[in-house]
């Protein structure tokens, strides 16, 4: 007999809630790109980072201090952790727009856009089987020259602690190791679509929007 393998459901139907993942290597434009797309197709954006942060700063989180080392070293947070932050801001975020209503996203239907995530295998797989299948990846594709420089520039205002030279070093190379894995992952899928975003922030806008106007064209016909 067959060995009786227990398959999780997901928490949210992927037919009713669209989810987008965005990656790129640091400083390669993924959070200014997500806020244009975000006026332009009333998606929820939900930045991993963002949230790892939010996390590492809570009163009495017991995960700061490895949040901390992990953002500042480069590496990857545990992705159990990573996981349930975003499976929360996207609960919180249906209930929301649940109770507000917005066209877009009446009867529990939703669209996520998820920033920086997943940076590595394992989350990748577990996301998709637990929490929702995810439609597609917009890969955001320039040099290291050009995402150093972007990020350096970043550093004089942004107070973040890993946008200095050291720890920029250190995030190109578990991009390279941990996330560039995940984009040929989903690439052998034909879920990925890669946008050169070495351009103007509005040269890469217009591009980028044509690829999601594509998603949700062919979701609905
Ligand atoms: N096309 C562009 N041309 C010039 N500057 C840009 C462009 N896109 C983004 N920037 C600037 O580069 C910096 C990095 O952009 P952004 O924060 O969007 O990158 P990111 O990929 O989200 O980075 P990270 O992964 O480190 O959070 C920002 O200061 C942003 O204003
Ligand atoms: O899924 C994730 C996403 C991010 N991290 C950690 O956060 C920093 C900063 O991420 P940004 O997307 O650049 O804001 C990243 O270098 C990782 O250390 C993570 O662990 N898991």
């Amino acid at each position: 007999m067959a060995p009786v393998v227990d398959t999780p459901t997901p928490t949210f139907d992927h037919k009713k809630v669209t989810v987008i993942y965005v990656l790129g290597g640091p400083g390669a434009g993924k959070g200014t790109q997500c806020a244009r797309l975000v006026e332009d197709f009333d998606f929820c954006h939900l930045s991993a980072g963002d949230l790892l942060r939010a996390e590492q700063n809570r009163e009495g989180s017991q995960f700061g201090d490895l949040i901390r080392t992990c953002i500042k070293e480069g590496t990857i947070v545990p992705m159990e952790v990573t996981i349930k932050l975003l499976e929360n801001a996207m609960t919180a975020a249906m209930k929301e727009r649940e109770s507000t209503g917005t066209d877009g996203w009446k009867d529990g239907r939703g669209r996520f856009l998820i920033d920086g995530f997943p940076r590595k295998m394992d989350q990748a797989v577990k996301f998709d089987e637990t929490v929702c299948l995810s439609s597609m990846v917009i890969y955001f594709s320039t040099t290291e020259e050009v995402m150093l420089g972007r990020l350096l520039e970043r550093g004089k205002t942004s107070g973040r602690e890993d946008d200095n030279v050291e720890s920029i070093k250190k995030r190109f190379r578990t991009y390279k190791s941990d996330t560039m894995p995940v984009i040929q992952y989903y690439s052998e899928q034909g879920k990925v679509a890669e946008v050169d975003s070495s351009g103007s922030i509005e040269e890469v806008h217009k591009a980028a929007s044509k690829v999601v106007n594509d998603v949700f064209a062919i979701k609905h016909a």
